[in-house]
Parts: structure tokens; sequence; C-alpha cells
């Protein structure tokens, strides 16, 4: 009899945003359709305040990460990571930063223990945190810090957007608009593309992964007369790109990648900031799109979305973000292990 599989890490996220709204509403979800196994790594007494607040029958119930999969159809399983404060829906509270933090701590140690399938991360509020003392610019860069202490290795974390319509990731990330210019270096640009290309193959089972990368400077630079980066820099990248074997084209005008027909050609895009990679991603798809982390030793992903606190407590977020986040955590789990089981098979073989 095989084992049941593990169910996924979620963490609380920000409890005064609509996390914990979203979570309930996922784990209600699950009686309409296909909803994977999660148990909230966060504070109960919140999640049974809000679901109280909400006027929502969810059983609420602690459990350990291995008591969560078996436990899902009845009630939500908790594995506990208390606040400091009674959260107030709405309004963010730094005392509570700690108590964030550590839940993220908390739920990578589990995945990176094989106690959780994979880690979804529920929305927190960056000024918040950073009022609490927190070092690093978000999630991303928090989780390659969390995945370098247990691996004892560099880990460069990638922050992809995938939906139904696009995937799309930006080489820099959260830095300001006028230090992107100085960020950006050919060996970012392949690092980027590199972890790209082996993650959309290893874990979305891509077999030969196709790359648009774009230009910085409108229509890419025109031949140099409107910037100089996309020729001295991004170009040479493309170029080394496609001597590693990667299926890469570009500098691309950025304002003509992303219509259907272009879309058509790729099965990432690569951006050079932010913004440029992650307008087209919220535009095409704001409610079933996915931040995915691309680069970690472990799975997680996220909602697109942040904490929404105007909407917390009110019955009106969508979880339509988190159940896609739930569900391709959980695929690409899937994949992960099948291709694995694949190559240690043929390995034996041989
Ligand atoms: N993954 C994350 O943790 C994440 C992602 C984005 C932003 N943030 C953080 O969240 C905070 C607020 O950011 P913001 O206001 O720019 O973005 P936001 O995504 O929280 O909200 C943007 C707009 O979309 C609406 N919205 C968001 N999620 C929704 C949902 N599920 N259903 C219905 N409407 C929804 C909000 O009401 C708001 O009008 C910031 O501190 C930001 O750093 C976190
Ligand atoms: N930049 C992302 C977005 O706008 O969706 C989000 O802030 C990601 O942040 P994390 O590093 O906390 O996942």
């Amino acid at each position: 009899m095989t084992a049941p599989r593990s169910a996924l890490a979620v963490s609380m996220g920000d409890p005064a945003g609509i996390g914990l709204d979203l979570c309930l509403a996922a784990w209600l979800a699950q009686a309409g359709g296909d909803i994977p196994a999660f148990f909230l790594v966060g504070d109960p007494d919140a999640l049974a305040a809000r679901a109280e607040l909400l006027g929502l029958a969810v059983p609420i119930e602690e459990a350990t990460p291995e008591q969560a999969a078996g436990r899902f159809g009845a009630a939500l399983p908790v594995v506990v990571a208390r606040c400091a404060v009674d959260p107030v829906p709405g309004s963010p509270d730094s005392a509570n930063g700690q108590a964030i933090i550590g839940a993220i701590r908390q739920s990578v140690e589990l995945v990176m223990a094989g106690r959780a399938r994979a880690l979804v991360t529920s929305p927190i509020a960056k000024s918040v945190l950073y009022a609490a003392g927190f070092g690093f610019p978000g999630h991303t860069e928090y989780l390659a810090a969390l995945a370098e202490e247990h691996a004892g290795a560099k880990v460069t974390p990638v922050m992809l957007l995938a939906g139904p319509h696009l995937r799309v990731a930006p080489v820099t990330i959260h830095i300001p608009l006028s230090q992107v210019p100085l960020a950006l270096t050919t060996e970012a640009i392949v690092q980027t593309g590199r972890i790209i290309a082996a993650d959309l193959n290893r874990r979305f089972g891509i077999e030969a992964p196709r790359l648009a990368i774009s230009g910085l400077n409108p229509h890419a630079g025109e031949s140099g007369t409107l910037g100089g980066e996309d020729d001295s820099i991004i170009a040479p990248a493309v170029r080394q790109l496609q001597a590693l074997g990667i299926d890469a084209v570009g500098p691309l005008p950025a304002d003509t990648m992303f219509h259907e027909e272009a879309r058509a050609g790729y099965d990432a895009a690569v951006c050079m900031y932010h913004d440029q990679a992650l307008i087209p991603a919220k535009a095409l798809g704001f409610h079933d799109s996915v931040n995915v982390t691309l680069g970690l030793p472990f799975i997680r992903t996220s909602p697109d979305h942040g904490t929404a606190f105007t909407l917390a407590g009110k019955g009106v977020a969508r979880p339509d973000s988190l159940i896609a986040a739930l569900r391709l955590a959980d695929r690409m789990a899937g994949t992960e292990a099948a291709l694995a089981g694949t190559a240690r098979a043929e390995s034996m073989s041989r």
C-alpha cells in the first residue's frame, strides 16, 4: 500500500490581510473540485476568528504535517505558529512581524525535511515586515537565504509569474527602477535564463523550453540609438544561452512580445525588471496567475497578489489565485517526482 501523499504547507502570511480568508475559502472549495490537501502553518485561533467573522463553517484542527492529508477532508489542519497579538482584519501590526517571518521559516523547515510536499505562501506586506526588522525585499529573497542555510550553497532565486496565457520572469526583482541599468549584467541574464530553462524542464515537464528575452530600452534600443544595454549586455547573454543549447531569442522589443501570436512562440518570457514582467502577467490573468520561485531546492508558489488589507474579513476576496497556486505546486511536485523516478529507473536499467 503506497504511503499517502504528504500535504502542502501554506504559510499564514500577514494575518491582518486576506490570507486567512483565502485559506478558508480554498478549503471549502474542495467540495466543488480538486483542491490538493494542505495545512496552514499559522495561528489556529486567528483562523477560527476569521471563519466566525466570515460566517464560514470550517472545522479547524491542530495537526502534525503527517496527519494533515488524512484529516483534510473533514477539517482544515493547522500546524501551530502563534501570532503575538490578535490580528485585526485590515489593520496590519508589525508586532506580528516576527510571527509572520517565523511561520515562513517553519514552513521551509518542514518542506526541506520532507514533511510537506511543497510550500505555498500567503501574502505578506513588505512594509509591515520591514518595520519589524525584516532584512529582505520579500519572500523570494528570504526563501533563497533560508535555502542557503539548509543547503550550505549559493541559491539564486528567480521570480516566475505563471498563468494560462503567459509565463514571465524579471531578471531584476525588488529594486528601484533607477538601479536596474546598473544591476543588469550579461551574467545575471544568462543565470536567470539557465534557471528558468532547467526548472521548466524538471518541474513543468517542458522538454526544450523556448525563451524570449526582452530588451531594456524602447524598441530594444533601436540599433543602439535609444540606449546601449540591449546590444552591449542583453544580446551577448542571448548568444551565451544559445551556445549552452538553450532555445533563446532576443533582445526583443518588449511592447510587441506579449500579444497572442507572439506568446505562442515561446514558453517563458524573460524581462529586465519587475513591472516589465508583472504588468503583462497580471493584465492577462490577475486571478489565475501564480508567483513561482524557481532556483530553490524546494517548490514554492504563491498567489500573484498581496495582502489586500481593505478586503480582509469582508468575504469579497477571490481565492482563485491561491487555488491556482495550490494546484500548480501539487502538479510541479508530481512532475518533478515522476521525472526523477524515470531517471532513476533508466540509470538502474543501464
Ligand atoms: N506574494 C506576496 O506576498 C505579495 C504580492 C504582491 C504584493 N504584496 C504586498 O501586498 C501589499 C499590498 O500590495 P498591493 O496593494 O500593491 O497589491 P494587492 O495585490 O494587495 O492589491 C492590489 C489590488 O487588487 C485587489 N486584490 C488583491 N487580491 C485580491 C483578491 N484575492 N481578490 C480580489 N481583489 C484582490 C486589492 O483589493 C487591490 O485593489 C504590499 O505590501 C505588497 O508588498 C505581497
Ligand atoms: N513582486 C511580486 C508581486 O507583485 O506579485 C510579489 O511582491 C512577490 O513578492 P515575494 O517575493 O514576497 O513573493
